[in-house]
């Protein structure tokens, strides 16, 4: 985990291209769920394309912490986790880190406030500073006991809890870590919980817990389950992530004279926002050789470069495509007209104030961007070269990197370190299907100082 990240800083040359193919790491939202889900499980559950990034990593050692022995990840990405059961885990004797990771903590609030013993979840700055009480009201009235720091924000103390209660509840916000919360404290309540989404998320809970052989009924918006059942153990394979593959669908857009191909990525529903909002842009991104591994959709997507389109993103777009904004947002500096974005407020909730810090990003590089409450407003235009603070958002630092395919200068980006909790090899990927980037310290340096 990245406790003193190294001040990483990206230089990236303007101009160039992207081509040929590549194969972006693991998907963090399934890979995060392949933990918690295997460690509860009965039996020996085997993944496959594991996300070895900090986040998922962060989630791999609290479950070790919790006495349960998960093998890898190896160079592959192959990970084997004993399952202990739904009441296998043990007390950790000390708080779990978290990280940077926002999906690991409001997750494990839901599948930890029913163990039965007390355990505090703790992560680095940006998580300190997240909304938690999203998840502890509802939490509350399951029956469970959590104490947080000032304003709801973590540290959070859960208490030790025997027997949680099923309820109904409306989810006042689009949000899938809730919706995957409250699930698997379902798993521990009496009766049945159900939820109701006031718009389609991310359903990888749902998804992986019917492939663990746990029934999860699904009516439209409400999905509801029963607790006190057991999970039996499967094989999971693991996607590429979209929202990786999201950072190369903008540049190789964006870059005249790209074509490239990123394989095997997941191509969920629920998350194939960007994809339908770079086409309505005037994008061209192919899907070829659809098939489904391990319950979740997959393709081969081939996208090629297209004058872009300012245009209004349909708000139902939005839950589909919430952390591929920061890349939209490029493509739209890089679109002939006006891009609006309305009904995004959780953008400034994120691991940055992504509205914000996209807008002091992009006005830096010369663009006309209006930070709005719930979104922006961005005239497309000719970026410049020029200095970008991430604020150690690794999306908003990927990002980045991108838009100096467009740029008449080079875009120097700072405090990247935490592009490894999402992205592992980042910058040699992105190397190697045309930009020129280089990283200070180089890898090699910041491995030897962290040994
Ligand atoms: O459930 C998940 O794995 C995630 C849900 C989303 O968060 P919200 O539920 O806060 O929208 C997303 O931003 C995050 O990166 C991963
Ligand atoms: C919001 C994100 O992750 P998390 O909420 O898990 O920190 C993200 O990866 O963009």
């Amino acid at each position: 985990m990245n406790n003193s990240p190294q001040p990483i800083e990206f230089t990236i040359n303007s101009g160039g291209y992207l081509s040929g193919s590549a194969r972006v790491p693991g998907d963090k939202s399934i890979s995060h769920r392949a933990i918690m889900l295997g460690a509860l499980a009965e039996g020996q559950t085997p993944v496959t394309g594991f996300l070895a990034g900090e986040d998922c990593l962060a989630t791999i050692a609290a479950f070790r912490a919790m006495g349960v022995h998960i093998d890898g990840p190896d160079e592959q990405g192959r990970v084997v986790v004993d399952g202990v059961g739904l009441r296998g885990l043990r007390s950790p004797n000390a708080p779990l880190d978290l990280g940077n990771s926002g999906t690991s903590m409001r997750l494990m609030a839901g599948l930890l406030a029913g163990q039965g013993f007390d355990v505090t979840l703790h992560g680095d700055a940006s998580l300190s500073r997240r909304p938690m009480r999203r998840v502890t009201q509802p939490l509350a009235l399951m029956g469970a006991h959590i104490e947080t720091a000032e304003e709801g924000r973590p540290p959070l103390q859960i208490k030790s809890t025997q027997q949680l209660q099923g309820m109904d509840y409306a989810l006042p916000m689009a949000s899938a870590q809730v919706k995957s919360c409250l699930l698997l404290a379902g798993l521990y309540a009496k009766g049945r919980t159900c939820i109701a989404e006031p718009a389609p998320t991310r359903d990888h809970t749902e998804r992986m817990l019917q492939g663990f052989g746990y029934p999860v009924q699904v009516d439209g918006a409400r999905i509801c389950i029963e607790g006190g059942g057991a999970l039996k153990a499967t094989p999971i394979d693991v996607p590429a992530d979209i929202s990786s593959a999201a950072f190369f669908l903008v540049g190789a857009s964006i870059a005249e004279g790209s074509e490239l191909v990123l394989e095997h990525v997941g191509i969920n529903p629920t998350r194939t926002g960007i994809i339908d909002i770079l086409k309505l842009m005037g994008a061209d991104i192919e899907l070829r050789d659809r098939r489904e591994v391990g319950g979740e959709p997959v393709a081969d997507l081939v996208v090629r470069a297209a004058p872009l389109t300012g245009i209004a993103i349909p708000e139902a777009l939005v839950p589909l495509a919430i952390d591929e904004f920061p890349a939209v947002f490029i493509a739209a500096a890089c679109a002939r007209g006006r891009t609006v974005l309305t009904g995004a407020e959780e953008l400034r909730v994120k691991e940055s104030d992504r509205i914000q810090v996209m807008a002091d990003g992009l006005q830096a590089l010369g663009i006309d961007a209006q930070p709005t409450a719930d979104g922006m407003i961005i005239e497309g235009g000719q970026l410049q070269g020029g200095d970008i603070q991430s604020h150690g958002d690794h999306r908003i630092a990927m990002s980045f990197a991108m838009a100096a395919l467009r740029a008449s200068g080079p875009i120097r980006i700072h405090d990247c370190a935490n592009v490894n909790t999402s992205f592992p090899g980042f910058v040699s990927l992105a190397r190697t299907a045309g930009l020129e980037i280089s990283q200070t310290p180089s890898s090699a340096d910041t491995a030897e100082k962290r040994a």
